[in-house]
């Protein structure tokens, strides 16, 4: 095939990098060999910490159905409807076997794409061998459709699991964690998975409201309680909860007078109205949430340590985003799901942009993390989220990768070529100019502009 010999080395490489499908493969061991950029789209890795491994222990218990083994076995072609049980994304895999001149699998080539309709294969059942525990995938699945609480990391899963144990209990929950690390939605999970569930879920900000109007809004005030009081009276929180759950959010932050009636409440299951004389009982479940140091304010004589040991009886901390890194992903993609919804697009981040919010360490949590999702789907006008719509802020907390030596042969090379890109794409900003600069094809000179200029990229 005398057309092949004329096409350079350059020209594959094009070809596979610039692929919109996925294009992955093994050898029949199943070590990986390739994998294009899009790897980090779909599961927010890059080509360099898949390839050289094992694509077994990377994805056991990952897919559905998994398709590598069965296309070594059958010795054929698979066609394939997969989850990726991670980010619950839809794909089709075209799983083809490469033989060598004895007929022996030497390489697995998968193509990776948007779900198609129709399929040779669709298993029902996971196959994958568990690499974790059935509880924590099955509490996976169940959350997709209750809270919408999102997560894959296991030190997440592991909250969510014992708080469904601690869930069919009455014992107080108490959650801390830093703000927006949705401490709020876990006690709506607790709530929603306790047999309460379909008694009220009742919300409170303790910091929120000065101390003189939260008495009243947690107790309600009895008719003509005080001047200007509403003279039928007011039923309080506490009330309304009543058979179901009273949720304080930073707890800490509760005044002393009010901790004291809170204590009463929960030993003895009943309290008086503001202004009032009548007893009244409540059944009330409490989960309490607080990002201070409660232990702190103890020992500082700033909150009761009665009541302390009263509602700590069950405590849980959820992790920063920054520490369970693998929740990022699964959140981009669930936050831009939902706004493709919103909004009927069908917009995707570029993989470049991926690695960077996967690098970044959320001060904010996941509070920042929906939000700026929102804000960069606003920002882009086509369907692609690139480089150049993130905020400052984010490009300047992407450190420079540690342990490069600058004095390294690779390392200046790669500076030269980087300042050289970056010049000549200012003064030739698209990829075909740039090109045509350089003497490039436009699929290298576009793969450059990726690689050195994705701050100032513009759309083409
Ligand atoms: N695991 C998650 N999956 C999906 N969305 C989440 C998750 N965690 C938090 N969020 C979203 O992030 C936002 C902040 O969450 P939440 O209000 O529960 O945090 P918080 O810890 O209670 O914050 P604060 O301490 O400031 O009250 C909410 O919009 C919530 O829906």
């Amino acid at each position: 095939m005398e057309y092949l010999a004329n096409l350079d080395k350059d020209f594959y490489i094009d070809i596979l990098e610039n692929s919109h499908n996925e294009v992955y493969v093994t050898n029949k061991e199943g070590k990986i060999i390739y994998v294009n950029p899009n790897s980090i789209r779909n599961y927010g890795l890059k080509p360099e910490d898949l390839i050289g491994k094992n694509n077994y222990d990377i994805w056991r218990g990952k897919w559905n159905p998994p398709v590598i083994q069965r296309c070594i076995e059958e010795r054929r072609t698979i066609f394939a409807e997969q989850n990726y049980l991670i980010t619950g994304k839809d794909i089709t895999t075209i799983v083809t076997p490469i033989f060598d001149d004895e007929s022996e699998i030497k390489y697995v080539l998968c193509i990776v794409q948007e779900a198609v309709k129709e399929y040779d294969i669709s298993y029902k059942n996971i196959n994958a061998e568990a690499f974790e525990k059935k509880q924590i995938r099955e509490t996976k699945k169940k959350r997709k459709f209750k809270s919408e609480i999102i997560g894959y990391s296991y030190d997440f899963c592991k909250i969510l699991v014992r708080m469904q144990r601690v869930a069919h209990s009455e014992v107080p929950v108490m959650i801390l964690g830093e703000s927006g690390t949705g401490k709020s939605l876990l006690a709506e999970y607790i709530h929603e998975n306790s047999n309460r569930k379909d008694n009220p879920f009742i919300m409170i900000n303790c910091a929120a409201i000065p101390e003189t109007l939260l008495e009243s809004e947690l107790f309600g005030y009895a008719p003509y309680a005080f001047t200007g009081a509403n003279p039928k009276g007011k039923t309080g929180l506490i009330e309304m909860a009543d058979s179901g759950t009273l949720f304080l959010d930073e707890i800490g932050d509760l005044a002393p007078s009010l901790q004291a009636k809170l204590l009463d409440v929960l030993e003895n299951k009943r309290f008086i109205p503001v202004g009032g004389n009548e007893i009244r009982s409540v059944d009330i479940r409490i989960i309490t949430a607080t990002n201070r140091k409660i232990e702190n304010l103890v020992k500082e004589k700033k909150f009761r340590e009665d009541l302390y040991w009263r509602i700590n009886i069950s405590t849980t901390t959820i992790p920063p985003l920054r520490d369970r890194r693998d929740d990022i992903l699964p959140l981009l993609s669930f936050y831009l799901n939902k706004n493709n919804i919103k909004y009927g697009k069908k917009k995707d981040f570029s993989p470049n942009v991926i690695g960077i919010l996967l690098e970044y360490p959320w001060p904010g949590n996941v509070r920042q993390l929906k939000n700026l999702v929102e804000l960069l789907f606003i920002m882009a006008s086509g369907n692609t989220i690139g480089v150049n719509h993130l905020p400052e802020f984010i490009l300047d907390e992407i450190e420079e990768p540690q342990g490069i030596n600058p004095n390294s042969y690779e390392y200046i090379i790669d500076s030269v070529k980087k300042s050289v890109i970056r010049d000549f794409y200012k003064k030739h900003p698209t990829s075909r100019e740039l090109g045509v600069a350089l003497g490039l094809s436009q699929t290298k000179a576009n793969r450059l502009i990726n690689q050195y200029c994705g701050d100032i990229i513009n759309a083409d």
